[in-house]
């Protein structure tokens, strides 16, 4: 059966006929595509069709799809118990690696998803400061938890929308929000506010309005700024996380946040979160301390086990080298493409992170990148899913180069992309 018949048989039982929004193709029109299996870049649709893919399950797929290694583990692992609810040796090991890679990280807690590790990252530097308020930046994406569901990026930006229905104005009043790459006024809230605030979260680098990459001095001013008025700085690393490096974007920039959370790379493809930061702060957490924190998944056996398995191979591995070249070859290669025949259009790059802005002049925050035109996004991911390659359905999003790709697969998006 086809993906146009799924859709519609979907459509009737499931909301939209999708389990998340950005799958939905409401930002490039036209029918979602069914997938069927995936192994290395390539993907099987129900259509019958083989796809390269760029989307990587947006994100953690940093190793290709089923990558021999980790389905093995899983299915040994599953085997012998799929959930517990109790400790276990394999859960402890994890964090101990985890906390290995990433030296600001005394302690971890697992989670299982992105959205859990924000959400529990937040009431945790509520808990440990006292203090009520925080500062976003337009067009991050935290999750969907209430707080953060204001001037979001991601699937909400897709929808014409930076915030949702049903999520009580009580929540998002006590959120600033701020344009990203905005220093200064950060500096101006922290100072107006500062005692109230109980933390500021980014993504440093932005990666859910497309790819924006922080400004030379950004995160550092937003560290000093922080740590004057005793405000947590979070680094929402779901997406950078293991990413550029086998650790966090901000050790390898030298910034330690207070708080950093996790997911995406480091489950592997199975659902996952994480959010870790120093003893003191950590030990806030139940049942150390007086923030509630819980789940029963949470440390799931055959999440860590993919998760241990990823974080092994990426160490041991170490693909990023080969991933920055290949993605710096794509972006070079679209650049000069526009160029060329006069497109208006910029590709963002780092490391195996990119995005076509459609405009030429580049893009520092959420303004920039509204002003992108979609519609020649949509013209551009249909064309290229005409071609064989899938990417991100939105114009808000990052695409991902895995380890996986090779040189012959950059060559042909590119050989594609030309006859745009
Ligand atoms: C930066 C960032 N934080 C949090 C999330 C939420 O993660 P999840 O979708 O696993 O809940 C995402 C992605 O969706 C993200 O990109
Ligand atoms: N960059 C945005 C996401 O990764 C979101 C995935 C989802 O909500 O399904």
């Amino acid at each position: 059966m086809t993906s146009a018949k799924w859709f519609e048989r979907a459509q009737k039982v499931i909301p939209g006929g999708v389990n998340s929004p950005v799958r939905a193709f409401n930002g490039v029109g036209g029918t979602p595509v069914y997938f069927k299996s995936g192994k290395g870049v390539n993907v099987q649709t129900e259509d019958g069709t083989e796809l390269i893919d760029f989307c990587g399950s947006w994100g953690p797929l940093i190793l290709g799809h089923a990558r021999d290694e980790i389905v093995d583990v899983v299915a040994k692992t599953a085997a012998d118990g799929l959930t517990f609810g109790a400790n276990t040796a394999a859960e402890a090991e994890f964090a101990e690696l985890i906390t290995t890679l990433i030296p600001e990280m005394d302690m971890v807690r697992l989670v299982s998803s992105g959205t859990e590790a924000v959400m529990s990252a937040i009431r945790l530097a509520r808990g440990y400061t006292g203090r009520r308020k925080i500062i976003k930046f337009d067009g991050c994406y935290h999750g969907h938890s209430d707080y953060l569901l204001v001037a979001a990026g991601s699937g909400l930006l897709t929808g014409g929308t930076t915030s949702s229905a049903g999520v009580s104005p009580a929540a998002t009043e006590e959120v600033y929000v701020v344009p990203y790459n905005d220093l200064e006024k950060v500096q101006d809230v922290l100072k107006a506010d500062g005692e109230n605030i109980a933390a500021v979260i980014v993504e440093p680098i932005a990666g859910n309005m497309g790819l924006v990459e922080p400004e030379p001095g950004f995160l550092e001013g937003l560290r000093e700024a922080t740590a004057a008025c005793g405000t947590l700085l979070i680094f929402d690393e779901v997406i950078n996380g293991f990413r550029l490096a086998p650790t966090t974007f901000g050790h390898t920039i030298g910034i330690e946040a207070d708080i950093t959370t996790l997911g995406k790379i480091i489950g592997g493809g199975m659902p996952i979160g994480a959010l870790g930061g120093s003893t003191e702060i950590m030990s806030a957490l139940a049942p150390l301390g007086p923030v509630y924190q819980a789940g029963t998944l949470s440390g799931n056996p055959v999440a860590v086990a993919a998760g241990m398995k990823t974080l092994e191979l990426l160490r041991d591995e170490s693909p990023y080298l080969k991933i920055e070249i290949l993605g710096k070859k794509l972006a070079d290669g679209i650049n000069a493409i526009a160029e060329e025949k006069e497109l208006d259009l910029h590709c963002a790059q780092r490391g195996g992170m990119f995005t076509p802005f459609f405009r030429k002049e580049a893009v520092r925050n959420l303004d920039d990148s509204k002003a992108c035109d979609q519609k020649a996004h949509a013209a551009y991911f249909h064309h290229m899913l005409n071609h064989g390659f899938y990417t991100p359905p939105s114009g808000f999003e990052v695409a991902f180069v895995s380890a996986a790709h090779t040189e012959e697969h950059i060559n042909a998006f590119l050989e594609a992309f030309s006859k745009l």
